[in-house]
């Protein structure tokens, strides 16, 4: 008989954008700058407990992902001991007829389980005791996938009736925002069409940091809480983290954003615990080891990121169980040695990302550039050294304007307000207009960033015809040329890996933001099949893995 039931968690992790270091940052000698936005994975769990049964050597646990036509699975937890007493669990998924594999929730489960048996065994105990079921609810913010089947052809079992602008197929940021929140995609999970946020990754973080609170592995004292679900949710506090939790600083080379919470955030011990569960169950269920880039901004949000020696997980991937992996995953294990250095876009500067219609396979790619990397050594590493110098130039640069910022709020706003309405090609001839040297920084800056990001693009494109793989295809090319005419466009290209994703572009003021995405643009163009995402740049304070604590109806209203 269901009875108590245990309060409800919820962790909300962040989709990424990688605009600087596609490729290089599979390799540990090169960084990578990812920008996190505010479209979210949320993952809510609570916990059913069966009081008045028999106790057992195990638990179940039920995940619904409901915005997914085969987006549910269960699983049964198994409780045994090893040869030397530790207790231990295995994670056998229930099939019916129905039931689909899903590869990331089954590892995230294997993983935290044996960290919980690991770090907390009599939780459990407590669970197969109490028969519970650990009841799992998914909610994916739209801009994951593509939300054009509502607008094209609305069947009756979509949630929309809003049409398209029938000449052109434009779909405006107005429409999407009138979607429902967690839209269902009336589509399987293989089927779907996604936008390139990464959702995987965002996922296996959300789920591993909420089932590890829920079971109080790590504390609420180590997330920035999220008091409205609605977008522009504003956080309300962060509360400062136990000096128990907390690591030593590393000595960083770069200058990093400088809010000591958000070096205690780096350095927190839970944090950490849940980025190397987290990625190394990413590398589990994909089977392969990436940069990990897009867990890393999951969970720290936007960052300079230098990957970890992939080494470490290669070996417990090879035969994971509760000992290999609470070795490895442990926050003090040094061998762990990805570096975040936290930084923001410059104040003032915002994100803007379209989706091509299309898609690309990045492991195909990535394949293929890395032949061409050990086929030509010497033509590899010296466009890869002069794209990663350029890289780190667009960081430094970002940090200079933050730098500027914090001197002279006013004069760094009138010169962004000044090349706001012009595009960068004519920022030099604005520098006239400036009524101090500050202002006058600042435009020769943005026009650095401008030419160098320009630069980098010009490179990957080189590196793409080199190898043979579409890095910015020419449609592409055509498109970012466009974008970088239109006044107050800062940067424009393919972010990650290239290919047929998307493309983003980074821009002066909100009001640009506007401008952009409504432009002819996009509204008049016939080579590619462009959507705006509604998602931005995540907030300062939350823009990272965030506990969420209000209630969510429609999350709530899918638990078994
Ligand atoms: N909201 C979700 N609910 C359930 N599973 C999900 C969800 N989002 C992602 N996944 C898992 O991640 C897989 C997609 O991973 P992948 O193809 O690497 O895409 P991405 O690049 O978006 O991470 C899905 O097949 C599914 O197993
Ligand atoms: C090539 C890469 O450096 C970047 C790929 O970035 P994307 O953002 O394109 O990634 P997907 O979400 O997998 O499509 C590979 C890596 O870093 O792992």
């Amino acid at each position: 008989m269901a009875g108590i039931e245990d309060p409800i968690t919820v962790i909300a992790s962040p989709g990424k954008v990688l605009i600087v270091g596609g490729y290089l940052v599979l390799n540990k000698s090169y960084s990578g700058l990812v920008i996190s936005v505010d479209a979210r994975v949320y993952s809510a769990v609570r916990t059913i407990s069966h009081t008045q049964n028999t106790p057992t050597s195990q638990f179940s646990v039920k995940v619904n992902s409901f915005q997914f036509t085969d987006g549910f699975w269960e699983y049964i937890v198994k409780r045994s001991v090893e040869a030397d007493g530790s207790l231990t669990t295995s994670v056998v998924q229930v099939e019916n007829e129905h039931s689909t594999k899903n590869k990331f929730i089954h590892t995230v489960l294997e993983t935290v389980f044996w960290i919980i048996s690991h770090r907390n065994p009599e939780e459990i105990n407590n669970l197969c005791d109490k028969s519970s079921t650990v009841s799992i609810v998914l909610g994916t913010d739209n801009d994951f996938y593509s939300q054009r089947s509502h607008f094209d052809s609305p069947s009756p079992s979509s949630q929309s009736i809003v049409k398209s602008d029938s000449q052109n197929n434009f779909i405006s940021i107005e429409q999407l925002q009138s979607l429902p929140r967690f839209n269902l995609t009336n589509s399987t999970i293989g089927n779907v069409h996604k936008t390139g946020l990464g959702s995987s990754a965002a996922l296996v973080s959300s789920l591993t940091a909420s089932l590890l609170l829920h079971f109080g592995i790590v504390s609420k004292s180590s997330f920035a809480t999220f008091t409205q679900l609605n977008p522009k949710a504003k956080v309300t506090s962060f509360e400062k983290l136990s000096t128990s939790s907390e690591l030593a600083f590393k000595d960083n080379d770069r200058n990093i954003i400088n809010s000591s919470d958000w070096h205690s955030k780096i350095n927190n011990f839970d944090l950490k615990l849940i980025h190397n569960a987290s990625q190394f169950s990413h590398c589990l269920a994909q089977g392969k080891i990436g940069s990990g880039f897009d867990v890393s901004c999951a969970i720290y949000g936007s960052h300079i990121y230098n990957r970890f020696s992939p080494s470490l997980i290669q070996s417990a991937m090879t035969l994971p169980n509760s000992r290999s992996v609470n070795f490895v995953v442990d926050p003090s294990n040094s061998k762990f040695d990805s570096k975040v250095q936290k930084v923001f876009l410059p104040h003032g500067l915002h994100l803007v990302l379209v989706d091509i219609n299309s898609g690309s396979n990045t492991p195909s790619m990535v394949s293929k550039v890395l032949a061409w990397k050990t086929e030509f050594p010497d033509e590899g590493s010296q466009i890869w050294e002069s794209i990663s110098s350029k890289n780190d130039k667009v960081c430094t640069l970002f940090e200079k304007l933050d730098q500027l910022y914090t001197n002279n709020p006013e004069s760094y706003t009138a010169a962004l307000d000044l090349c706001s309405t012009h595009p960068a090609a004519e920022w030099g001839l604005l520098v006239g207009k400036c009524a101090d040297l500050i202002s006058i920084q600042v435009i020769y800056i943005l026009i650095e960033v401008f030419n160098t990001s320009n630069e980098i693009r010009r490179l990957m494109k080189r590196m793409g015809d080199l190898s043979g793989v579409p890095i910015e295809p020419d449609q592409q090319t055509s498109l970012i040329d466009k974008c970088l005419l239109f006044p107050g466009v800062v940067m424009a290209g393919v972010p990650g890996a290239g290919g047929f994703d998307a493309i983003y572009c980074i821009v002066i003021n909100e009001s640009t933001r506007y401008d952009l995405v409504n432009s002819y643009i996009f509204k008049e163009n016939s080579e590619l099949t462009v959507t705006p995402l509604v998602c931005e740049e995540g907030d300062k304070d939350h823009d990272g893995c965030v506990l969420v604590d209000t209630d969510i109806d429609i999350l709530y209203s899918h638990f078994s």
